[in-house]
């Protein structure tokens, strides 16, 4: 960035904390007092007060401190955000002020170079990326270009299941759901996976993420150019190659289409799957739920498979999914941004301001004539992020996660295993980059078609 944006940007960003910092004690309930917060330990700051679920930590705090309050990570400076005004407040009123991530050293080596677009800081070259993405891999038609490559392996998906059914066999939903959703996604990024399965592609690059520091894509680009790709991400920023994409002179080079690729795979791998387990699982705690959706789906589509073009009609669907997101956001809390806002989503989607009192109970319903949608534009509903930071790809997320969960709830009626009552489900999260169950859901379906 062109040091004179920088500085002023920084000085903008300074002038805007204290602009917060005094709107806050001027209309907040501590008149007058800075910005209320647990009081920190030397050196540790607050980081004794977190447990292994920061989000529930920190949701806890601020019941106490205020929907939002100042921490200390160690020696670091955090503010956490828990209501929809105050993350209005960072995520569009002072959106473009606080829109750099804050800069991880680990990074530098992971990205060899050049950074992608997540951990980027907003500026010109952040920009750009982000225009090429929406622009070109995100567009409604390139979405609905893979739509028959999506259905070819959901109808695997589906004949496999079949066969567990037939078996009365109990299957890991979690292991399954999230093999099928890499299939969709990695076909969509690298061109047909099917191609690569001899690589185990998706093993490869778990693995590789879990070692951060030695991930390096360049390991896997040398085959790609031996197969004729198609029009997946890849072969669509390769057109790019060497192309300027921004005036400060940037390129579109090999290590930055690496860095998209690296983004592309890390951010939508795991977050698509967390999803789809979560709502499978209340929808077998909650059997209401799970036969009034069924019923609506077989009321608009009778007996057949679910199309993609389906999928607005579903409007039941869209409350389950919503359901699902408020209580189980993937990101609890926000990637962080520039001054180390917080924002935790998982905090917000229990805000009994918002939601009534009934916060923690899943009843779809709550979304009957609320026009609450999912983009980032309702504070009180941004598991995709809200402003220029905001998930790219979350139009492509919906689809496949709505697709999916309408087909498993369409196919299947779904039974615990060894006489399990759905009472008995441990709801039990685990933190990591995407907010998955603890344990694996298993469970036997049952073929109702
Ligand atoms: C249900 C699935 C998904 C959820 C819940 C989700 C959620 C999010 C969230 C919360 C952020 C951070 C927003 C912020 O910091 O304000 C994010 C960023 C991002 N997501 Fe997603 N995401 C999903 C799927 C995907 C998919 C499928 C892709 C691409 C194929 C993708 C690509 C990205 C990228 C590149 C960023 C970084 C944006 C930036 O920093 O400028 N995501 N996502």
């Amino acid at each position: 960035m062109d040091p004179l944006a920088e500085n002023f940007l920084t000085i903008l960003a300074i002038f805007c904390s204290f602009y917060i910092l005094f709107y806050i004690s001027k209309h907040g309930k501590g008149k007058g007092k800075a910005l209320p917060g647990p009081q920190p330990l030397p050196i540790i700051g607050n980081l004794h007060m977190l447990s292994m679920l920061p989000h529930e930590s920190l949701y806890h705090l601020a019941k106490k401190h205020g929907a939002i309050m100042s921490i200390r990570l160690g020696s670091v400076p955090a503010v956490v955000v828990s209501s929809p005004e105050v993350a209005k407040i960072f995520l569009k009123t002072h959106d473009v002020v606080f829109a750099s991530r804050p800069k991880f050293q680990v990074l530098q080596s992971i990205y060899n170079g050049k950074m992608g677009i997540a951990f980027t800081e907003y500026g010109p070259y952040w920009r750009s990326l982000t225009k090429f993405c929406n622009q070109q891999l995100f567009t409604a038609s390139k979405i609905e270009s893979f739509a028959p490559s999506r259905k070819e392996v959901l109808t695997h998906f589906i004949e496999s299941l079949k066969e567990a059914a037939a078996a009365k066999e109990v299957v890991n939903i979690s292991k399954k759901v999230g093999n099928l959703n890499a299939k969709m996604i990695l076909n969509m990024i690298l061109g047909p996976v099917k191609k690569y399965e001899e690589f185990n592609l998706k093993e490869i690059i778990e693995e590789l993420l879990y070692m951060v520091g030695v991930f390096n894509l360049a390991d896997f680009v040398p085959f790609l150019g031996a197969f004729d790709l198609q029009d997946d991400f890849i072969s669509t920023m390769l057109t790019e190659l060497n192309k300027q994409i921004n005036p400060n002179g940037d390129i579109m080079d090999r290590n930055c289409i690496k860095a998209i690729t690296i983004d592309m795979i890390v951010a939508s791998l795991d977050t698509s799957t967390a999803p789809l387990e979560w709502a499978l699982l209340e929808l077998i705690k909650h059997p209401r739920v799970m036969l009034k959706l069924q019923k609506v789906l077989e009321r608009i589509i009778k007996k057949r498979m679910v199309e993609e073009n389906d999928l607005p009609k579903f409007e039941y669907l869209d409350m389950v999914l919503k359901e699902t997101l408020r209580l189980y956001p993937v990101t609890p809390m926000l990637l962080p941004r520039e001054s180390r806002i917080i924002v935790n989503v998982w905090a917000i989607g229990r805000d009994p301001n918002v939601w009534s009192n009934n916060v923690e109970e899943f009843f779809p319903e709550r979304f009957v004539n609320r026009n609450i949608e999912l983009h980032g534009h309702d504070f009180k509903l941004i598991p995709f992020g809200s402003g220029c930071r905001v998930c790219p790809g979350r139009k492509l997320a919906l689809i496949t996660v709505k697709l999916i969960l309408a087909q498993l709830v369409h196919c299947f009626d779904w039974e615990l295993p060894g006489g399990m009552s759905p009472n008995e489900l441990d709801m039990t999260e685990k933190f990591s980059s995407t907010l998955p169950r603890k344990n694996n859901l298993c469970a036997k379906p049952i073929y109702r078609m």
